[in-house]
């Protein structure tokens, strides 16, 4: 069921954007709930970054139309652009300033009313105000990303556009940012994340997969797994590079993946499947059984298949 247009927070259709004779959007439309986290995936140079853009004002789409927060993308960007917080791939900051001073800058910037207060209080509710005192420049890139958060919230915006906010940081600082995501979100703001971690896929209430441009899938991370109708077995063995040869072309195998010591098999005609994969187990004396179906399988299937159907070579290329 569709949400009424005052329950989302971004509501664009048809969107379209061309580099020179490059087309990297192609009819691009996305619908984000009020308070909702938005997962963006896609492999590199499909075309994440150009549509967050497009959202926020900074780029006019060529064609389409739409809303941020109900206001205009193409006729109302500058005011979008105040009730935005945009995290760009490379946050840049002052690397010889402390913390406090660096989001004292950016609220300057914002003419953030009752500034003081609203640093201090943006330091304490994302954990920064021990460590306040502290220059940018010596900060890990866990607490970098979370200053980086701090400062897109300074000026209180409505909803996050956060291009690949946890790139290179490690396990235990992503979790704590995703934990402040769904605090944030939990107020209401809505945040639209991109991300290339599949754990962080699986974190949000909704995902898009972009590739080429082009949106393959859109819905929850169970949605988006159970719409390729895909059915999954691993087969452990060693020499699963081997396996692989052996399994490609066989009747109901449509992708093989190598997952550590197991090889997974999808394919989406079930019964072809199980036949080829336990007569295949049985002959090599090989243990094999079938799997719950990843995000991650859906997203190679999808990637596979739009390959297959030549949206790769529909006038976009990836980087
Ligand atoms: N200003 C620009 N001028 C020309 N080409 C551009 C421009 N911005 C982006 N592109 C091209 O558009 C395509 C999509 O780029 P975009 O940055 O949107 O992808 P992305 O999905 O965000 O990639 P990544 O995951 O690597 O950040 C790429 O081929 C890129 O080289």
């Amino acid at each position: 069921m569709s949400a009424p247009p005052d329950d989302l927070a971004i509501d664009v259709h048809g969107l379209n954007k061309s580099f020179g004779t490059r087309h990297v959007v192609k009819d691009v439309s996305l619908q984000v709930r009020r308070g909702e986290i938005f997962g963006f995936l896609g492999p590199n140079g499909s075309g994440k970054t150009t549509c967050i853009r497009m959202l926020c004002g900074l780029l006019t789409p060529d064609s389409g139309s739409g809303t941020c927060l109900g206001l205009d993308i193409i006729r109302q960007s500058a005011q979008i652009k105040r009730q935005v917080g945009y995290m760009t791939q490379r946050f840049s900051f002052w690397e010889d300033l402390s913390i406090r001073e660096n989001l004292d800058f950016v609220a300057r910037l914002y003419e953030v009313r009752d500034r003081e207060q609203v640093v201090r209080r943006t330091l304490d509710d994302l954990g920064l105000a021990q460590r306040s005192g502290q220059l940018a420049g010596t900060l890990s890139g866990g607490w970098k990303q979370r200053l980086a958060l701090a400062a897109c919230l300074l000026h209180d915006p409505q909803l996050l556009l956060l291009d690949e906010p946890t790139a290179g940081v490690d396990p235990s600082a992503r979790r704590d940012f995703w934990e402040e995501l769904h605090r944030l979100a939990a107020r209401g703001i809505s945040v639209l994340v991109s991300t290339h971690y599949m754990d962080e896929a699986e974190r949000c209430h909704k995902l898009a997969y972009i590739a080429w441009g082009k949106l393959l899938a859109q819905g929850s991370a169970a949605e988006v797994t159970e719409a390729q109708h895909l059915s999954t077995w691993a087969i452990y063995g060693d020499d699963l590079v081997g396996l692989a040869d052996q399994l490609r072309g066989q009747p109901g195998v449509e992708q093989t993946v190598a997952f550590g010591n197991s090889l997974h098999v999808n394919g989406s005609d079930a019964a072809a499947l199980q036949a080829t994969v336990t007569n295949l187990a049985r002959e090599r004396g090989l243990r094999a059984e079938p799997i719950r179906t990843s995000l991650e399988h859906a997203f190679i299937y999808l990637m596979k298949k739009a390959q297959e159907e030549g949206v790769a070579e529909q006038g976009a290329g990836q980087a």
